[in-house]
């Protein structure tokens, strides 16, 4: 894999150089709270598996990082600054979350393809990626004919191909066989050794154990 030159390495954060700052974050959905009072500080370079059983705010954490929901309360910083939908945010940021919407007409490689056509300096060139996520017999099939767990390595392709200082995962293993599950994470330690920073919400322990644990039931006590 070829590291990028650029994003990685970019040292920016929050005042004490952390990547990700969260303090007394309270969010409610439908009228219920459903973070209250979340503290969190991830430091450039950490691993953070956030985790916890169903409904317990994992991915609605994910989501206020990603500045896709609001809080009602408390204060996010993401490198310094609120996380907000635009474009240089989301050169800094990748997003895994629900599976994305594929391309009708184009096939798994042409995804990646594109991926690398509109990131100038990619992390690992297009025949690399389908080889590291084992796509490459099905390289020219459309994404809608690959199996649950190959789309998913599709969607992680794409996501680890473009080039990102911060990864936000949600339930990265989702459809992924157990030998895959280790892969993911070698890839994400490989990732961290460039400089990268990765908050992920999984429900897999071998996965979890790669990083430290934090769980959105215990707030303020997470960091
Ligand atoms: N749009 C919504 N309106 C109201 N409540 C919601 C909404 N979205 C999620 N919730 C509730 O908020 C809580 C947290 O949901 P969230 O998806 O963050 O949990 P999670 O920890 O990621 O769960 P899982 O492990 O099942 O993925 C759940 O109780 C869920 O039912």
């Amino acid at each position: 894999m070829r590291a990028s030159d650029s994003n990685l390495s970019d040292p920016s954060g929050g005042s004490d150089g952390s990547v990700i700052e969260v303090e007394d974050l309270t969010v409610e959905l439908g009228g219920n709270p459903v973070l209250r009072g979340l503290g969190l500080t991830v430091a450039r370079g950490e691993i953070v598996a956030v985790v916890g059983p169903n409904g317990c705010g994992k991915s609605t954490l994910l989501r206020c990082l990603a500045g896709l929901q609001p809080a009602s309360g408390g204060e996010v910083r993401v490198f310094g600054g609120p996380p907000v939908d635009d474009a240089a945010f989301w050169r800094r940021v990748a997003l895994l979350g629900d599976e994305p919407a594929w391309y009708p007409g184009l096939t798994a490689r042409e995804h990646l393809e594109l991926m690398a056509a509109v990131h100038p300096r990619p992390r690992m060139d297009v025949e690399l990626a389908l080889e590291v996520f084992a796509l490459v017999e099905r390289g020219d099939a459309a994404p809608l004919n690959l199996s649950t767990g190959q789309r998913q390595r599709l969607s992680l392709a794409a996501t680890l191909l473009r080039p990102s200082a911060l990864l936000l995962l949600d339930e990265p293993e989702r459809g992924l066989d157990a030998g895959f599950r280790r892969r993911l994470a070698e890839l994400l330690e490989a990732y961290r050794e460039e400089g990268g920073t990765v908050v992920m919400a999984t429900h897999d322990e071998g996965l979890a154990a790669h990083g430290r644990q934090v769980s959105p039931t215990s707030a303020g006590v997470t960091a």
